[in-house]
């Protein structure tokens, strides 16, 4: 079977708005391990789970199981704004893990600067580029955090450690170090919820976030030659 496209989401809603996006028939199929993706004719769209222990061990269960030429960690995200603002879509530059690491009198160390791996993965520079530009998203770094940032004080220090930050989202590392022991590619795709800042639960547009999501992955399926992954360099 030709080498496939294995899409990343946490819930399943962010899934069917993928699928949706896509259109056409989705057969469920499973996966090692008790999830079930939904196959459709372009790409594979696993639900892994919230966060990025259960976004890396759903992907690696899902690379076991059949084979892929690219994978896409996709779906809602939070915006820095101005750059991101709710309702726009972002596609990532660099996949950033800004919580791993440790926290000392000196501030913040990431992981890679303790020595014990990388903190962020590329994704393919012409392919990710070509993406944003089809989708008409900003391009930029999207960090991966373990906690929802709910300050503007914790903003603002996320946004001193990585300038330019577009997103925060909580997956996208999970996602591409699996994709990365498996020698794959990542991608990540995320379409903006609610501003990064105070927590506000009024503030959040999820709706309108799957539906950015949902328009994404048409302009995608539209337009499959996008994801040619063949110039990897
Ligand atoms: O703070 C709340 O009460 C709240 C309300 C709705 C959703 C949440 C989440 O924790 C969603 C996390 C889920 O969605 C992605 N996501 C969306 N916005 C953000 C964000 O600003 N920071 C991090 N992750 C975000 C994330 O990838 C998860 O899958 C909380």
């Amino acid at each position: 079977m030709t080498p496939r496209l294995l899409v990343v989401t946490a819930v399943p809603a962010e899934r069917d708005a993928v699928v949706r996006g896509l259109g056409g028939t989705a057969a469920e199929t499973p996966v090692p391990g008790g999830r079930v993706l939904l196959r459709t004719p372009l790409a594979d769209v696993l639900a892994a789970g919230v966060g990025p222990a259960a976004a890396a061990a759903g992907t690696a269960a899902a690379l076991t199981a059949a084979e892929y030429r690219l994978v896409v960690s996709a779906g809602i995200a939070g915006g820095f704004q101005p750059g991101a603002p709710v309702g726009s879509a972002v596609v990532a530059d660099m996949v950033v893990a800004a919580d791993l690491g440790a926290e000392g009198p000196e501030g913040f160390l990431p992981v890679a600067e303790l020595g014990f791996g990388t903190s962020e993965h590329r994704p393919p520079g012409p392919l990710s580029r070509r993406v944003a530009d089809a989708l008409g998203a900003a391009y930029g770094p999207v960090l991966t955090v373990s906690t929802v940032t709910g300050t503007a004080a914790r903003a603002a220090e996320l946004t001193r450690r990585h300038p330019g930050a577009l997103a925060e989202a909580m997956e996208g590392f999970g996602v591409a170090e699996a994709a990365a022991a498996h020698g794959l590619p990542v991608l990540e795709v995320r379409t903006v919820s609610n501003p990064v800042g105070p927590r506000d639960r009024a503030a959040w547009r999820i709706g309108e976030a799957l539906d950015a999501l949902a328009d994404a992955f048409a302009r995608l399926g539209k337009q499959p030659a996008v994801l040619d992954v063949g110039d990897r360099t």
